[in-house]
């Protein structure tokens, strides 16, 4: 009989996950997956569950990596919510399963997985994608990864000036306090990313938040809301006039409103651009678009597993 799975929970996931050892990890599967050689990567793109009297869904991510023996699936509930709200807008579990014998060998904390490795794939993006001297990173939105792609970029990258937006005064006032300040608080998206080298937007907003007319020309944007066909955080003029990337192809044409509604083209996925097979155009202005991908799940839940092995086995 199999062993029963371990719990490992929030604390726990937090205290082993670090983003040097999740990069790299996450680089080599954004590159597989973009192989689409069945032996590297299975990787469906998520069901979505309508939770429509919550106005959320549930997503439901499963992924297979056959060569390196990993079989997970994560469960996220996300929503829509309203101004004011104290309910979380994403929740999440990751199952990581033994792929010969089928059983569950762990189950474990989604959100510090969520929140890390989006975080690290938009500054993926970035290295990949932005302009070579890049000063200004602005970030509209003010919540949970608003404050994870603060601490990668600022981690990764050395901006002379990040600036912050979110819809109430008091949100930038207390992201501005969370981070211990060195961050330029502004009282509209505009004033923002006007002249911003770097965009990320992390909002839960169901429109377009950023418009294109504000962009500067050869900047980079990492959009990271809006995963529904319905939902926008970008314009059509910026969808339209910048080259866009995404992690997933098929994901992007089934899930993302900035895609979908705009009629804009996906240029390449990340992991084509790793791969080398697709250029990076730094000097145009360009887009990720991030859906979020069970392989993503995959390869953290593997490392969170290892270490968390590990550390128990230590005398
Ligand atoms: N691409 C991916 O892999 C992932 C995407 N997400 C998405 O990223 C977004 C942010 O997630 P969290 O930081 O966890 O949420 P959160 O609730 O912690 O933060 C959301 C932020 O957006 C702001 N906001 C909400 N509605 C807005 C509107 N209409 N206009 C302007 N700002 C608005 C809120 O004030 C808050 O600052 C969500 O859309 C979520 O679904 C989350 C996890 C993974
Ligand atoms: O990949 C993910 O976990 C999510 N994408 C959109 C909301 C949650």
């Amino acid at each position: 009989m199999a062993e029963p799975p371990v719990i490992i929970w929030q604390q726990e996931v937090e205290s082993v996950l670090r983003y040097r050892d999740l990069v790299p990890r996450l680089e080599d599967a954004l590159g597989k997956f973009s192989r689409r050689d069945r032996a590297e990567v299975v990787q469906p793109v998520r069901a979505a569950v309508p939770l429509q009297k919550h106005s959320g869904f549930m997503g439901l991510m499963p992924t297979y990596m056959e060569n390196d023996g990993v079989l997970s699936t994560k469960f996220v509930c996300f929503y829509k919510r309203e101004k004011g709200s104290t309910l979380p807008a994403v929740q999440a579990t990751v199952v990581l399963l033994d792929p010969e014998r089928g059983n569950v060998k762990a189950v474990m904390d989604g959100e510090v997985i969520t929140t890390m490795r989006t975080a690290a794939v938009s500054a993926i993006s970035a290295k990949l994608l932005m302009a070579s001297g890049a000063e200004v990173l602005a970030i509209l939105g003010t919540g949970t990864q608003a404050l994870s792609h603060y601490n990668i970029f600022t981690e990764m990258f050395s901006f002379k000036e990040v600036r912050v937006w979110s819809r109430t005064k008091e949100n930038v006032e207390r992201f501005v306090r969370s981070v211990g300040g060195g961050v330029r608080g502004c009282g509209s998206a505009e004033e923002a990313v006007r002249g911003a080298d770097v965009i990320v937007t992390v909002t839960g907003s169901t429109e377009p938040v950023l418009h294109g007319q504000w962009v500067k020309a050869g900047a980079h944007v990492a959009a990271v809301g809006a995963c529904r066909p319905d939902w926008r955080e970008l314009d059509d003029v910026l969808m339209k006039s910048a080259v866009v990337y995404a992690d997933s192809r098929e994901g992007a044409l089934s899930e993302s409103g900035d895609v979908i509604l705009s009629g804009a083209q996906v240029f390449a996925e990340l992991g084509d651009v790793i791969n080398g097979t697709r250029p990076a155009e730094r000097e145009k202005t360009t887009v990720f678009k991030s859906l979020g991908m069970g392989v993503e799940d995959a390869v953290s839940a593997q490392l969170v597993f290892d270490q968390w092995t590990a550390k128990q086995t230590k005398p």
